[in-house]
């Protein structure tokens, strides 16, 4: 199964910076997570919008909550939350869109996955100014989630290229970064420097 790398727009930047972003580092991650907690429906449809007019992908784009804008805007899909709607009404409705759901314990992504969700974030793995006051979930807790499911598990929080070995030997299937990519002094030096460290050793990248 090929590593996949996710970026997650920070809910906190215009949407002039964010699209400028990402139309800079599609070429170099799987996905984009359009995650914009405070902007309208209007907002976001704009969003997807002005990244389809500068040739990003669609099926690099994921809506997370939103499934009226992933199923509006055709995206390749859409990643819920514990606030979201569940994902088997999701499924259900939705059969054509890739669904993605954050879990926090194996109860919770045994859970998803029975009610189809086709891969999951777990995290935070490491500390993340994201997540004030929670301790991070840490490694041992993320092999356990990906040996007790059969989706592909993604590791978020607090993800850097110096853990990135350690991530990996997990069993995850790869690595979700929002301040690491959208944050960063050079968002595509950054998205690039991550695609050679999750290909390493695996022949995918030369
Ligand atoms: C134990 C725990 N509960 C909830 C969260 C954060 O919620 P999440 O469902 O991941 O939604 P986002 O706010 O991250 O979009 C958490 N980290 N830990
Ligand atoms: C959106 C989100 N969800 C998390 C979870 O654990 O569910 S951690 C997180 C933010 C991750 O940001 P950064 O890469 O800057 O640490
Ligand atoms: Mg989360």
């Amino acid at each position: 199964m090929k590593r996949e790398i996710h970026a997650i727009s920070t809910g906190r930047q215009s949407i002039e910076s964010l699209t400028t972003i990402v139309e800079e580092i599609h070429p170099f991650v799987d996905a984009i997570h359009i995650r914009e907690k405070s902007k309208t429906a209007s907002e976001i449809y704009q969003i997807v919008q002005k990244l389809l007019e500068n040739e990003v992908p669609l099926d690099k784009i994921i809506i997370n909550d939103r499934v009226d804008i992933a199923y509006v805007c055709k995206v390749q899909g859409i990643h819920l939350a514990h606030h979201s709607l569940p994902v088997y009404a999701v499924k259900n409705e939705f059969p054509g869109l890739r669904i993605g759901y954050s879990c926090h314990s194996l109860v919770e992504a045994r859970k998803a996955e029975k009610e189809g969700a086709d891969y999951l974030f777990f995290g935070h793995v490491y500390a993340t100014t994201s997540k004030p006051g929670l301790p991070p979930k840490g490694l041992k807790q993320l092999k356990n989630i990906c040996r007790g499911v059969n989706v592909p598990v993604l590791a978020i929080g607090g993800v850097k290229p110096s853990n990135i070995p350690d991530i990996l030997q997990t069993g995850a299937n790869g690595i979700v970064l929002m301040s690491g990519i959208f944050e960063a002094e050079d968002p595509k030096g950054a998205a690039n420097d991550l695609v050679k460290k999750v290909n390493k050793g695996t022949g995918g990248y030369t």
